[in-house]
């Protein structure tokens, strides 16, 4: 197979972007009045304003041969099919069917796709329900006031981050913990100021295998026999989340409260099915069901907005513009919601352990750059730290702005502060001021050059009514379906995740020479080995 670098519209558009790249956004602004309008476009609630970026219409007509030379169309139809285009895994990729609408069929590889979705579904809601009226209770008949999800990557990235987002709608009185780390402090400091009788376990884990789940999921069991003085107070204080049933029974969770998924979901791809459980407790069967309806709706637009008005294609394509023409480092993402402070942790997941990929599928090295870096905080805290670089560093990093019309509560006019903001910061990142501007406002001529705001920093501007349940699910198709562009015109498997192996096999390994009382054994490099020594010293130290 051809490397799509090598396809004509790859060098159509490297010969673009040479003749481009020193034109200003002033100048294209300028040299075209409906710029705004056409550089718009809607996907459910979403409205995107994509003109402050260094395109024309011709980049984008460009763009667009691109992803059909890529295959982008067959590919958006096979994923939603769910053909095995995981295939260094041999797997369907069937995120889009955890959001099925009641009563569309979906059969795959012989299994009732749809029919087993809703099962869980049905199941989760109904258990939440018990749990937000009480009737679900603790070993001692007390309700549940906290839930703590112990998870990690994929099983604590999307419910801590959409939990976070949606607290103003959880109405129950239960508050979620999210426990991740191996580092003790975690789960030391969450359970510190716990009552046992009120709090419910949900251990997540998609296989059920992953080390700092199980061992933080065996402190909280510990701790909990401790202070209940019975081992069968496990059973109304843990439920588990996985794939692998068996496992959850070894564990000692009775797999009647074992809500399951399936290997054609990813760990990254999956707090909208059983993943999502604290937070369906937290938020109730219903806003969950409109979080899922949310997805859906981008889901569809995606499956079926020509490439030129279909959001996450024009945002796919513009990242791989930026990534691959422009030499562009990194993607910052700066929502304005407090409420948002997780989202851009949860997108480094997302995007960087699908695409941070040097082989294709086909097993050929890539050639292009692949996997962009995403990072961000929650405006306005950013514009006091690092977007000084944004504005006047020497590199170049696009940014996504994300606002919303209308806040959860307002207190003098607050709201409209941070949105103010918002918009000042993504017009002058693209117009910035000249030294001519700076000059005639009387600064000395020996501080105009420090003055100097370059601007032609592109941003994309994403307004949204309001940050609900719905438009939450919106915001993550949106992204999960960049990703898949993205992925789709590099050529690789955005589904796989080998990469994070070898270090989890290592520490296993490793574990022994730290704590045991020989002198250390082998080390799988000279300076792992001083590395240990000196730790082994300093721990002798301290005991
Ligand atoms: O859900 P689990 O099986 O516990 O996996 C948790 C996480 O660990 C792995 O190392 C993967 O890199 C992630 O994709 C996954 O989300």
């Amino acid at each position: 197979m051809a490397d799509i670098t090598e396809a004509p519209e790859w060098s159509a558009l490297a010969e673009h972007q040479a003749a481009l790249a020193t034109r200003h956004l002033r100048d294209l602004f300028a040299d075209d009045p409906g710029r705004v309008g056409r550089m718009t476009v809607t996907a459910g609630d979403l409205h995107l304003d994509y003109s402050k970026h260094r395109v024309t219409g011709e980049t984008l007509g460009l763009l667009v041969a691109l992803a059909e030379r890529a295959g982008l169309r067959e590919r958006i139809a096979a994923m939603f099919s769910g053909e095995h285009i995981n295939v260094s895994e041999d797997r369907a990729v069937l995120h889009t069917a955890l959001r099925l609408p009641p009563g569309e069929a979906l059969t795959v590889d012989g299994q009732d796709v749809a029919g087993d979705v809703h099962a869980v579904l049905d199941k989760m809601a109904e258990f939440s329900g018990r749990v937000r009226s009480g009737e679900w209770t603790g070993f001692t008949g007390k309700p549940i006031r906290t839930v703590v999800n112990i998870g990690i990557g994929g099983s604590d990235l999307g419910p801590a981050m959409a939990y976070e987002a949606l607290r103003d709608f959880a109405d129950a009185g239960i508050a979620c913990r999210f426990v991740s780390n191996i580092d003790p402090a975690d789960i030391v400091g969450t359970l510190a100021d716990l009552d046992p009788e009120r709090t419910l376990f949900v251990i997540s884990s998609k296989t059920f295998g992953t080390l700092e789940t199980l061992t933080n999921a065996k402190v909280a069991r510990q701790w909990l026999v401790e202070r209940l003085g019975d081992d069968k107070a496990v059973s109304r204080h843990f439920v588990a989340v996985s794939t692998n049933a068996e496992r959850v029974a070894d564990f000692g969770i009775d797999t009647g409260n074992m809500f399951g998924f399936w290997d054609w979901v990813g760990g990254r791809y999956s707090f909208d099915g059983a993943i999502g459980l604290s937070l369906m407790i937290a938020i109730g069967g219903e806003a969950f069901r409109e979080m899922l309806a949310g997805f859906r709706e981008i889901d569809e637009h995606f499956r079926t907005a020509p490439f030129e008005a279909n959001m996450p294609v024009l945002m796919g394509l513009l990242g791989v513009w930026y990534t691959d023409f422009f030499g562009a480092q990194t993607r910052a993402v700066l929502p304005y919601s407090q409420r948002l402070s997780r989202f851009p942790a949860y997108l480094q997941q997302l995007t960087m352990e699908s695409n941070g990929k040097s082989v294709r599928a086909d097993g050929a090295p890539v050639v292009a750059q692949t996997g962009e870096i995403f990072w961000g905080e929650p405006g306005t805290n950013g514009q006091h730290a690092f977007y000084q670089l944004l504005h006047q560093g020497t590199r170049l990093v696009p940014a996504d702005f994300i606002g919303f019309a209308e806040p959860f509560a307002d207190r003098e006019g607050m709201h409209d502060l941070l949105t103010a903001n918002l918009l000042a910061q993504t017009s002058a990142l693209a117009f910035g001021k000249t030294a001519e501007e700076i000059a005639a406002e009387g600064a000395p001529a020996a501080v105009v050059p420090h003055k100097v705001m370059p601007g032609n920093r592109p941003t994309s501007t994403i307004l949204v009514p309001r940050l609900t349940p719905k438009t939450l699910g919106e915001l993550v198709a949106l992204y999960e379906h960049i990703v898949f562009v993205e992925g789709t015109i590099w050529g690789i498997d955005s589904f796989d995740q080998w990469g994070v192996e070898l270090g989890k096999v290592m520490a296993m390994d490793l574990a022994p020479a730290l704590t045991s009382a020989e002198p250390p054994s082998e080390a799988p490099d000279p300076s792992t080995a001083a590395l240990v020594r000196t730790y082994r010293e300093w721990r002798r130290r301290a005991v």
